[in-house]
């Protein structure tokens, strides 16, 4: 069965506060992107890789290929309005069943081992997304009134989201609603049971400034 990636990076990085959206921004070099690109890649599972930009960014990326000589063969995809269109519009161009990573642009860090061991957990189970406990305490804040959760039982969600085609392709026909804040909520307000695999305490999300300063002390030279 053949290995699909899609690789959202449709965003345009408001939290970040740069003029260049953040999946582009220079880490060690390199575009955020690139390092993405090049861990799907060298992974065993050897996806196809499906890119989601925005249409007005596509000629830039394509400049930024030539301009640093990358290769790594990927199909472009036109981004949506929201991570959850974005996702959208990649899984209507698979027609296959298969194994389906979505992961975040913005996630450079990610092993190569936790994307195949997504995909074979996913292969097993249906579904599996990489996870990782919460080291600090929580509290949740409801009504004007804060109370502790057991922290073990906080799970801090990350990409790889990994799922059968036929699972994802039933979850995204439900309408958009605002708490699909990922993957694993839309599949699990379809119905299904979601799998957690350990995930990376490196595999950060670049959201704020501080995080490209921090992925780029946590990058392997
Ligand atoms: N319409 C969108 C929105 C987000 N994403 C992607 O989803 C990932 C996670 O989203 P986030 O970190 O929130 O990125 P942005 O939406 O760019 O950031 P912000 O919310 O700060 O604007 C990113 O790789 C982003 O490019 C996407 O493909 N399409
Ligand atoms: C998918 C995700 O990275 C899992 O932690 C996260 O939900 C994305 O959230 P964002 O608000 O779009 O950054």
């Amino acid at each position: 069965m053949k290995n699909y990636a899609i690789i959202v990076a449709g965003g345009s990085g408001n939290r970040m506060q740069t003029e260049t959206p953040k999946q582009f921004l220079l880490l060690k070099d390199l575009p955020v992107l690139m390092h993405t690109l090049r861990a799907f890649a060298q992974s065993n599972a050897q996806p196809r890789i499906l890119l989601v930009i925005n249409k007005d960014q596509q000629q830039y990326w394509r400049r930024l290929c030539e301009e640093f000589n990358f290769r790594i063969p990927h199909e472009i995809i036109d981004g949506g309005s929201t991570r959850f269109y974005s996702v959208k519009n990649a899984l209507e161009t698979i027609g296959d069943e298969c194994l389906v990573a979505i992961h975040d642009a913005v996630r450079p860090l990610v092993s190569k081992e936790l994307i195949d061991k997504c995909f074979e957990h996913a292969e097993r189970r249906g579904n599996v997304i990489a996870a990782v406990q919460s080291s600090d305490s929580v509290r949740l804040l409801k009504d004007n009134i804060t109370s502790a959760l057991k922290r073990d039982e906080i799970y801090l969600v990350q990409t790889p989201q990994t799922f059968s085609l036929a699972i994802l392709r039933t979850a995204y026909q439900q309408d958009f609603e605002a708490h699909f804040t990922d993957d694993a909520s839309v599949v699990e307000a379809a119905g299904y049971e979601i799998n957690i695999v350990e995930g990376e305490r490196n595999n950060i999300k670049i959201t704020y400034p501080i995080d490209l300063e921090l992925a780029e002390l946590l990058l392997k030279d």
